[in-house]
């Protein structure tokens, strides 16, 4: 929209008019919006006219070979790194190239790496405390300043991850699998509206992965969070995907089912092999 037209638009919202922190507006639209979005590192293009939609409550895959740009696309995302082109959107209201890291992540953006960087050596509890302090030198317990409310959320995220059992216990002695649910405990603790979550059954046993299939896909929803998920795993991508984006050379080179996906002459070249059914499976 031109600068003059949208003077002329009685809904349009100025950006400047807009707080950092108003909520995310989903009425009339997806709840995450990249257009056009391209970014070149010594002239290397990393993400080359990439177009994606998340509708508010999806869970989405990202699948594509190595180098592909899904880290790149999470960057971008979540600030790290500025595209040279293109419009990146949460929301209707919030344009997120104009915003910095810190304010991406206050409006309600978490990102997990794929390692898990628990503290070990501080209980689950405290882990999840810690989470929600301002000040993350100082546990709000050692100031007596925990209240009632940050207790209770603490009590839902221990439900959510499956922990309750182990709250008492360090993190240092949780499983592989049981650190990956705790950081993403961690990260719901804050309330998000968009997870973007970054291989998270790699390592994982195949209880743990069913358990983590469990947990993402009971934590997206209208309402709740939006969850994007990238992953090599094709079990599991199958297990819980609903839409799959498969990247290519920094661009969407198909979107679907995973059936759809799996059966595309196109990504069966570039990624999945030449027996989709075998490497889907
Ligand atoms: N900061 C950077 N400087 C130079 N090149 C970069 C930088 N970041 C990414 N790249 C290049 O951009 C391309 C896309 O990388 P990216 O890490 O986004 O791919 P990916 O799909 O996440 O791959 P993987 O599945 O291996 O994690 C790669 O060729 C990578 O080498």
């Amino acid at each position: 929209m031109s600068f003059l037209s949208s003077l002329a638009d009685r809904d349009h919202v100025f950006d400047f008019l807009v707080p950092a922190t108003s909520p995310v507006d989903v009425r009339h639209g997806p709840i995450l919006y990249l257009e056009d979005v391209s970014v070149s590192f010594d002239g290397f293009k990393a993400i080359d006219d990439l177009n994606l939609t998340i509708d508010d409550g999806e869970l989405r895959c990202i699948i594509g070979p190595n180098g592909a740009g899904k880290t790149t696309m999470m960057d971008i995302i979540t600030g790290k790194t500025r595209p040279d082109t293109g419009s990146v959107w949460f929301g209707s209201r919030h344009n997120l190239l104009a915003m910095n890291e810190p304010e991406i992540a206050s409006l309600g953006i978490g990102r997990k790496f794929q390692k898990p960087t628990v503290f070990e050596a501080l209980s689950v509890f405290e882990n999840l405390e810690l989470a929600m302090a301002a000040d993350k030198r100082i546990l709000p317990t050692l100031t007596a300043r925990m209240t009632g409310e940050v207790r209770d959320r603490i009590e839902e995220v221990l439900e959510t991850i499956g922990l309750e059992e182990l709250r008492n216990g360090p993190a240092g002695i949780l499983s592989h699998g049981q650190k990956q649910w705790l950081e993403i405990g961690m990260l719901l603790m804050q309330r998000p509206r968009l997870l973007l979550i970054d291989e998270p059954v790699a390592g994982m046993t195949e209880q743990e992965m069913e358990r983590t299939a469990e947990l993402l896909t009971g934590l997206a929803g209208k309402g709740k969070q939006s969850v994007v998920v990238v992953e090599h795993d094709m079990g599991f991508v199958r297990s819980i995907a609903r839409t799959v984006t498969v990247l290519h050379q920094g661009s969407v080179l198909a979107e679907g089912s995973m059936d759809q996906v799996a059966h595309d002459p196109r990504v069966i070249e570039v990624y999945l092999g030449a027996d989709p059914d075998e490497e889907a499976a």
